[in-house]
């Protein structure tokens, strides 16, 4: 069972060191922010909330960070390394990798001006990765909506916190190979919002451009709701939540009601949180997070 003062005795300076880096990171570099938030979800996802997702690969093509969904995509790792270095001096092989992913994702949507939730501590860091469970667990940008309740429901999560959970793209940046389809091909978008996308996202070549996830992409807030309702969804699932299906209703209120979201938002990251965590004398605390002690 995890506790929110888990490190009071064993590393009283932990939160802070952590808020500290990670201020100073999303200072430097706001999308940083955004980041950290996917960092905690690609992680606890796979196999729960175990840091399985910071291990270097050892062969190519068998650890997380070279999977799909992840493979030049998700970011971050250095962030957790200066954190993890900090702490080492101060309290040695005292946090978990895993911890920390969990902290900053907080301190990041805090950072970003949004919700902040008391998160359980004590998870442990686990000595295996597997790029076959990050293949196969992490939902897909092109699925449609029965597919994106279905792979959330896998991990114990009902349609509502699925809806609540996707309001984290409130935040950073996406590819435009991961939005090409939906802007030239789809009819459920805004045809001004798609010709604006496409000036930065051309029919081929560009795959690695950006583009923001919302209208306020630095900002978490409730602007990706209220986005989706006037069909400025940017990626094919984002807009499947607003289609005229089941979850249109709590898209609409969360359009309109922010603190509903917010607090929402907080219990469901502190229920992803809970995912399957090591505990006890399961797993270990690493020295590097990049790999096994
Ligand atoms: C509902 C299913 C989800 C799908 C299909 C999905 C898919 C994606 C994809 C494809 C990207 C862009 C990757 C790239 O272009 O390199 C992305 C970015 C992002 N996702 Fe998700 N995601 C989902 C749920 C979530 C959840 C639950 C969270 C957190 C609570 C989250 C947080 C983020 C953030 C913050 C970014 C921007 C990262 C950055 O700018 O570095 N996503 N997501
Ligand atoms: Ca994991
Ligand atoms: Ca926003």
């Amino acid at each position: 069972q995890l506790s929110s003062n888990f490190y009071s005795s064993s590393c009283p300076t932990a939160l802070s060191i952590i808020q500290g880096a990670v201020s100073a990171a999303v200072s430097k570099e706001n999308r940083m922010g955004a980041s950290l938030l996917r960092l905690h979800f690609h992680d606890c996802f796979v196999n729960g909330c175990d840091a399985s997702v910071l291990l270097d690969d050892t062969t190519n093509f068998t650890g997380e960070k070279t999977a799909g969904p992840n493979n030049d995509s998700l970011r971050g790792y250095e962030v957790i390394d200066t954190i993890k270095s900090q702490l080492e001096k101060q309290c040695p092989g005292v946090v978990s990798c895993a911890d920390i992913l969990a902290v900053a994702a907080r301190d990041s949507v805090v950072k970003l001006g949004g919700t902040t939730w008391t998160v359980p501590l004590g998870r442990r860091d686990a000595t295996t990765a597997s790029f076959n469970d990050a293949q196969n667990n992490l939902p897909s940008p092109f699925s449609d909506l029965s597919a994106l309740i279905s792979a959330f429901s896998n991990k114990g999560f009902t349609a509502p916190e699925m809806v609540t959970l996707s309001g984290g793209h409130t935040i950073g940046q996406v590819k435009c190979s991961i939005i090409r389809t939906r802007i030239y091909n789809e009819t459920n978008i805004d045809s001004n919002f798609a010709a604006s996308l496409k000036k930065n996202c051309p029919s081929t070549g560009g795959d690695s451009n950006l583009s923001p996830l919302d209208q306020t992409a630095r900002v978490f807030d409730n602007t990706y709701f209220k986005d989706l309702v006037i069909k400025k969804g940017v990626m094919h699932s984002d807009q499947q939540l607003f289609n005229g299906g089941s979850t249109d209703s709590q898209v609409n209120t969360y359009s309109q009601n922010s603190a509903m979201f917010f607090s929402d938002f907080g219990s469901a990251m502190i229920k992803m949180g809970n995912l399957s965590p090591l505990t006890g004398s399961n797993g270990e605390i690493r020295t590097n997070c990049r790999k096994t002690n």
